[in-house]
């Protein structure tokens, strides 16, 4: 599905509106709400919002368990932690376990020996069926989307559920969540904005299939749904904006 706002201040509190609903429902459901969320600039602002008394004080923090979708591998106070953000504006202000939360970084191992522990955690928490119950995603410029980056081996993963690699052109090792994993997940949001986003945008959701050049193809959730929440500049270049 395909939804179009204004502007990005339109967006922010939809998907926040969509974050309390999927929170209360799986609560309500099962007892627990399991998120991983996005970095980047994009989910900025939505976390505020969340943490505001608004959006926060219709959530049993207590039961949520947050993961992160991608990571790039530096340390934890590192300006470039995805986990750093949503910590300065969401999960320091939220009344949420500091043992739910499980940033996708430690000094004491490999990114690749701590994919694998990652991958244990997430199995204890979601059961062996990996089923999130939400995942935030953006996507760049180049139509990545987690750190499922353009050409990269991680695009062909058929088993791992985290994956950790040297990304040669940023001079730096990701960790992400793989394609099988996140397309268990009950429902999948990207939020994109702005017009650099407009041509990978028309590729990901009109172009040809590709998904060693734009990953965000690889988004085909088994039995949830996948949202595009984005601007009217992001969606200037799609032909049919009907979703
Ligand atoms: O490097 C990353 O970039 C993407 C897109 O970021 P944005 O600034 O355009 O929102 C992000 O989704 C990913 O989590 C991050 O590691």
């Amino acid at each position: 599905m395909l939804k179009i706002y204004q502007s990005p201040s339109e967006i922010h509190p939809a998907v926040a509106e969509l974050f309390v609903e999927a929170a209360q429902t799986a609560i309500a459901e099962k007892g627990s709400f399991t998120v991983a969320l996005t970095g980047g600039s994009s989910p900025i602002e939505l976390h505020k919002l969340l943490a505001s008394a608004i959006y926060a004080d219709k959530i049993d923090w207590n039961k949520v368990f947050v993961f992160w979708g991608d990571e790039r591998w530096v340390p934890l106070a590192d300006n470039l932690s995805n986990a750093k953000m949503a910590f300065e504006t969401l999960l320091s202000h939220v009344p949420l376990p500091k043992d739910q939360i499980f940033p996708m970084y430690d000094t004491d191992r490999t990114p690749e020996e701590f994919a694998a522990i990652y991958e244990q955690k997430l199995l204890e928490i979601l059961g062996k069926d990996g089923h999130f119950d939400l995942i935030l995603l953006g996507m760049g410029d180049d139509g990545h989307t987690a750190s499922l980056f353009p050409h990269e081996e991680v695009l062909n993963e058929q088993e791992k559920w985290v994956d950790a690699y040297y990304l040669a052109p940023q001079g730096m090792h990701r960790i992400t969540l793989t394609a099988p994993l996140i397309n268990k997940a009950k429902q999948i949001v990207v939020i994109t904005f702005g017009e650099k986003k407009a041509p990978a945008l028309h590729q990901v959701l009109e172009g040809e299939p590709s998904v060693q050049q734009y990953p965000s193809q690889l988004l085909k959730p088994a039995n949830g749904n996948l949202t595009f929440f984005v601007d009217e500049a992001a969606a200037s270049q799609l032909e049919n904006k009907q979703g």
